[in-house]
């Protein structure tokens, strides 16, 4: 019986990638500068101490981080015996995006640009907006701005409630976003505006990744919050990746849970769960899990690590996450079948000490454990597509366009 687990820890970098500089990210590291801080004791806010990963350390986390800094993380036991097979991978797609790290790690990395809002006010072309006025019979917007997502509520909320003009705001990602309150104004409403969003993006041949609905609730600044409501419009995948294989040429299952169908815009997933919060994410990928047949990837993204710790620049609640993550591991490793493979990635970093709320370009760890595989040091790998051809390698598909099988 095959199956492959796949584990996307959203923003879990491992130290600054070769190619950081062009990014302004040299010297990132979110595992390394979480784990310092936890040591030096300012990482203390509902959690305590230096960071906490056992089940994590033996499956390689350290030993990886190691080969991709040089320093092995404080506080993570360098003693540890290892049993899984570790690697550390650069990225070759040109953006530090979240589609990009997902596709380039199912074997489609993004060699081409896209199309970005640079401007940190006045960000999107008065065409546009006119166009998305009038379509869907707006009464004006909000925001046309970089900000971070929750920054911007506190901002814009009240006036959005009051007004009804929907908050529209990007960010370094290739992504056009939308605020909007879900009970004044209406969740299935913002749906159908972002699909609207999505369609005149798309036609105007702006290439921009991602249209994101961000609906929120509350009554005022300060106590206005994001939900589980969330939604990504993205672009498909300009080739097969090794999802849409198994499918195709296997008649394979592909179980999305979490944000990963909206990610590979529904492309190669014959099944998706949703879930909020790392434990519900944890729980539905254990159901998912048991009940996999052969021919299974059941494939999740803890997006929580990336949106509520990583873009917040919270270092303690991402310190608590990762030790949350750590504590409920073995639930999943004890459901391995002898043949199965457990691999446990990340898309891109989100170093919560970085200047900024963005993205930061890093190594991501490459964790493949099973109880045939062989533990030790697989090394620097070139591109993150590495996954998707060792997962093709290990299903038998056709081989991918990039990678190369690590096992
Ligand atoms: O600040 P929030 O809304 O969480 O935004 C983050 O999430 C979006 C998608 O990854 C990006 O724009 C990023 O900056
Ligand atoms: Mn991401
Ligand atoms: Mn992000």
């Amino acid at each position: 019986m095959k199956r492959a687990f796949i584990m996307m820890l959203d923003s879990f970098g491992i130290g600054s990638a070769h190619d950081a500089e062009k990014f302004g990210d040299s010297g990132a590291d979110t595992l390394g500068h979480i784990a310092e801080k936890c040591q030096q004791g300012e990482a203390n806010q509902g959690r305590g101490g230096p960071l906490t990963l056992p089940n994590l350390t033996r499956l390689g986390l350290g030993k990886a981080a190691e080969g991709a800094t040089g320093r092995f993380p404080a506080g993570l036991d360098a003693n540890a015996e290892v049993t899984g097979a570790w690697a550390w991978a650069s990225e070759i797609s040109s953006g530090k995006d979240t589609p990009s790290g997902h596709w380039e790690i199912a074997g489609v990395p993004v060699l081409f640009d896209w199309g970005y809002f640079a401007d940190i006010e006045n960000s999107f072309p008065q065409a546009l907006l006119d166009e998305l006025v009038a379509s869907a019979n707006l009464p004006g917007y909000l925001g046309n701005c970089h900000s971070s997502g929750t920054v911007i509520l506190d901002k814009l909320g009240e006036e959005h409630m009051r007004t009804g003009k929907p908050i529209f705001y990007t960010s370094a990602d290739s992504v056009f976003q939308i605020a909007c309150h879900e009970e004044t104004f209406g969740l299935d409403r913002l749906y159908s505006l972002c699909e609207t969003a999505r369609q005149i993006l798309t036609d105007g041949g702006y290439n921009i990744g991602r249209v994101i609905a961000r609906p929120f609730i509350g009554s005022q600044a300060g106590h206005f919050e994001r939900t589980g409501n969330r939604h990504d419009l993205a672009v498909e995948p300009p080739s097969p990746t090794m999802l849409k294989k198994l499918v195709d040429e296997k008649g394979g299952q592909v179980v999305s849970v979490g944000k990963i169908a909206d990610i590979y815009a529904q492309v190669g997933i014959t099944r998706k769960v949703k879930a909020t919060g790392l434990d519900a994410l944890f729980d539905a990928t254990i159901a998912e899990m048991r009940q996999a047949r052969d021919q299974t990837i059941v494939f999740t993204n803890f997006v929580d690590f990336d949106s509520a710790y990583g873009h917040r620049r919270d270092v303690a609640g991402y310190a608590a996450a990762l030790e949350l993550f750590d504590r409920r591991l073995p639930e999943l490793i004890a459901l391995l079948a002898p043949d199965d493979m457990l691999i446990l990635t990340a898309d891109h970093g989100c170093d919560p000490t970085w200047s900024g709320t963005d993205h930061t370009r890093e190594y991501v760890p490459v964790l493949i454990y099973g109880l045939n595989i062989k533990p030790g040091n697989y090394g620097h790998r070139e591109t993150f597509a590495d996954i998707g051809q060792t997962v093709a390698h290990y299903f038998g598909l056709s081989p991918m366009d990039y990678g190369t099988a690590i096992l």
